[in-house]
């Protein structure tokens, strides 16, 4: 018989994401060749400055919640998702994730331009952390969401760009994950593709994956998620439900 504490009904979700004092820093470049830093140099001027992407960014995500970062153009939205899926590492701070981590983000990276849509789709998932196994039993769904499968045999190079992403997005969302890290999702493909992808992504929400999405279009965030982090400036100015935060970024 399981034990009261196993059965969890009104237990607390636990958390999915832990980001704590995070700082980001880039390095600037003022000079581009060997000449031009000479001058720079004689002139007294600096060769690089130091940015600041990320100050101090403090926020925890519990399991199931889905969190829109919102934020200006350059606020430091895709620098903090990047730090949750580790792709960057911060200068300052840690980020702790619980479960498998995927990211929509630079989908298509790992696609090879010289194999095909089907060896593609084996390589990238193997890459996105999936065994021979599951991708065996998603193969056909991939192909399915993505709708090309009339050139999954052939080379990915001689793809439209719009097909190069639908199969691209197509394997990414199908990956098995716990945290799905979502960036601009209405850059991929045309209007109907891009429903079909939004209403996957709730579909996974609905099923109980973490999700955590950047996108300008504020509607949209509003409606797919409960709530939001509001970034200005690489600091958090407000983290609190997804309308009122999307007032605030309007009122700024
Ligand atoms: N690799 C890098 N080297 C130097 N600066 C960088 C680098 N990556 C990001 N930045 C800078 O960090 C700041 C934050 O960039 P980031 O892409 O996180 O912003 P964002 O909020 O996602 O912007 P947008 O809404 O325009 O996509 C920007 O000023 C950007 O120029």
């Amino acid at each position: 018989m399981p034990k009261t504490s196993d059965l969890r009904p009104d237990a607390a979700p636990r958390t999915a994401v832990i980001a704590a004092h995070l700082s980001k820093r880039f390095l600037l470049r003022h000079t581009h060749s060997l000449k031009e830093s000479v001058i720079a140099a004689f002139r007294r001027k600096p060769l690089s400055t130091t940015f600041d992407a990320l100050n101090d960014v403090t926020f925890e995500i519990c399991e199931g919640e889905s969190v829109a970062l919102l934020g200006f153009n350059g606020s430091g939205k895709s620098t903090l998702l990047k730090l949750i899926s580790g792709v960057l590492q911060p200068d300052g701070g840690e980020v702790l994730t619980r479960g498998r981590v995927a990211g929509l983000i630079e989908v298509g990276a790992g696609f090879h331009p010289d194999l095909s849509g089907r060896e593609n789709i084996y390589l990238n998932a193997a890459i996105l952390g999936m065994t021979q196994k599951e991708i065996d039993a998603r193969y056909d769904e991939i192909v399915e969401f993505s709708e090309i499968g009339q050139f999954i045999d052939t080379e990915v190079k001689h793809y439209s760009s719009g097909m190069f992403l639908r199969l691209a997005f197509s394997v990414a969302i199908h990956t098995e994950v716990d945290i799905l890290l979502v960036d601009e999702i209405l850059s991929v493909g045309d209007e109907p593709f891009q429903r079909k992808c939004l209403d996957k992504i709730r579909q996974l929400h609905l099923e109980g994956k973490t999700l955590v999405v950047v996108s300008h279009d504020l509607q949209m965030v509003a409606d797919l998620c409960e709530r939001a982090i509001l970034i200005n400036k690489g600091s958090i100015v407000f983290d609190g439900e997804s309308h009122d935060a999307v007032a605030r970024l309007r009122a700024q």
